[in-house]
């Protein structure tokens, strides 16, 4: 069932309002305290700027980090001056995010205005998902507004709780688009469809690995993990990434892909390092011939090669984990994959397709990457979950009869 959108909020519901708009803006920072990559940060402003045009006073809401108790290094004061920037208002920071001080900024917002809260998770409350938490969080405003797709597979205090206070509770902007994709890509995709899933280790990609094999054509593997998928088939893996106890469900994975029918692809090549460093000594070598030593750090061109062709008539690409440690330029070259028409997956995903440079070909990059990970697994995400339902739009009867005419004149012409 679709959920609820700040789309179908009219200006009467939104004018003078105080709107509780949970984000995510928990985006890397440098040690000086530097954002380098404000990605979602542009991804809330479109709610943002809906909000305000229509005259709402904004109180935006997110974590950073995973503190524990107040941490001065995971304040969200850094991300004020980009976020102002973006929306060409000067957004006011408060420095906690409940009580009296809080209370006496809200009160004083004026329409059109926005107010960021400090991290959230400064409180415990927050991720036990504390009632008398949520209760405070959404004793701010009028109604709710969850954009945080990042953020939308954990039932927290502001991003589940909150929603049993707040009506109405509705998805953003982003935390729609981002639903509209990747449900959109999974349930009902153009075939041939592929997934590229790489990353560092089976563990983390089972449940996503284990639900494409139901939906996907093509499977191709990439990143550390495939070491164990050698290694489970008898190959040696010389000092390559493998997780001795995944060797058996990594054999049941190519005997489901078998019998499912799935074109199952693991790299045939390998680019090969005499350690885990920028500068190592790299050869390129069969995915047979990993001598002792040495490890895999990314795929050869072959499979590249390989890959491509085997991308070419696909209708839609789903892409999770870089192919291998694209952080060393030495090894990134497997993950320049191009015209794939989506990718799924955030944070090293993410970084990887801005780093090799084709997120101009991509034509959805999420936010999200446990949450999107956990979309693709068929898995329901509790921040979703919680939003109201939009309300069907009932088909009136001569809009009926139009449709079955002008399908009916389809069919004789
Ligand atoms: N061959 C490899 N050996 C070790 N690590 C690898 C290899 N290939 C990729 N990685 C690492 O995998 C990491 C990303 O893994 P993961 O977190 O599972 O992906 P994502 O964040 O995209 O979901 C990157 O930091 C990358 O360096
Ligand atoms: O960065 C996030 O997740 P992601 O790295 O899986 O995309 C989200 O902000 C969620 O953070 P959390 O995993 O600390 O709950």
């Amino acid at each position: 069932m679709a959920k609820k959108s700040v789309g179908d909020l009219t200006e009467g519901d939104l004018k003078g309002k105080k709107v509780f708009v949970r984000a995510d803006f928990n985006v890397p920072l440098d040690d000086s305290q530097n954002i380098t990559d404000d990605t979602r940060i542009r991804a809330a402003v479109p709610t943002v700027k809906h909000l305000i045009s229509k005259g709402a006073k904004v109180i935006l809401s997110s974590h950073l980090g995973r503190p524990k108790g107040v941490t001065p290094k995971f304040s969200l004061a850094p991300i004020v001056p980009r976020l102002s920037e973006l929306l060409g208002i000067q957004v006011v920071k408060a420095d906690d995010c409940i009580g009296p001080e809080v209370e006496k900024l809200v009160a004083g917002l004026p329409e059109g205005s926005v107010l960021l809260l400090e991290n959230v998770r400064f409180y415990k409350e927050e991720e036990k998902n504390d009632p008398e938490f949520a209760k405070k969080l959404a004793s701010l405003a009028d109604l709710y507004v969850n954009d945080a797709f990042g953020t939308a597979h954990r039932a927290h205090a502001s991003t589940e709780g909150v929603t049993k206070f707040l009506k109405p509770s509705v998805a953003g902007f982003l935390l729609q688009k981002e639903l509209d994709y990747l449900v959109g890509a999974v349930s009902s995709p153009k075939r041939p469809f592929a997934a590229i899933v790489g990353g560092s280790k089976v563990s983390s990609k089972i449940g996503v690995i284990e639900s494409l094999l139901e939906k996907c054509d093509i499977l191709l593997l990439g990143g550390g993990m495939i070491f164990t998928f050698y290694k489970a088939q008898g190959l040696s893996v010389g000092s390559s990434l493998v997780e001795e106890d995944k060797l058996g469900l990594a054999t049941s994975l190519l005997e489901k892909a078998k019998a499912k029918g799935v074109s199952l692809l693991l790299p045939t090549d390998v680019v090969i390092a005499d350690k885990f460093a920028p500068d190592a000594n790299s050869q390129v070598v069969p995915a047979s011939a990993i001598p002792d030593g040495w490890m895999g750090l990314d795929i050869g061109p072959e499979s590249v090669k390989t890959f491509n062709n085997a991308l070419e008539n696909t209708q839609t690409v789903i892409w999770n984990g870089p192919m291998g440690v694209f952080e060393f330029d030495k090894f990134a070259v497997g993950t320049e994959q191009k015209g794939m028409t989506t990718i799924i997956g955030g944070g090293d995903s993410v970084a990887a397709v801005e780093k090799v440079g084709v997120a101009d070909v991509m034509s959805h990059i999420s936010t999200g990457g446990g949450a999107s990970l956990e979309l693709l697994e068929g898995k329901e995400l509790p921040g979703v979950l919680a939003l109201d339902e939009a309300t069907p739009v009932p088909v009136r009867l001569e809009t009926l009869a139009i449709k079955i005419e002008r399908h009916f004149n389809t069919w004789t012409t």
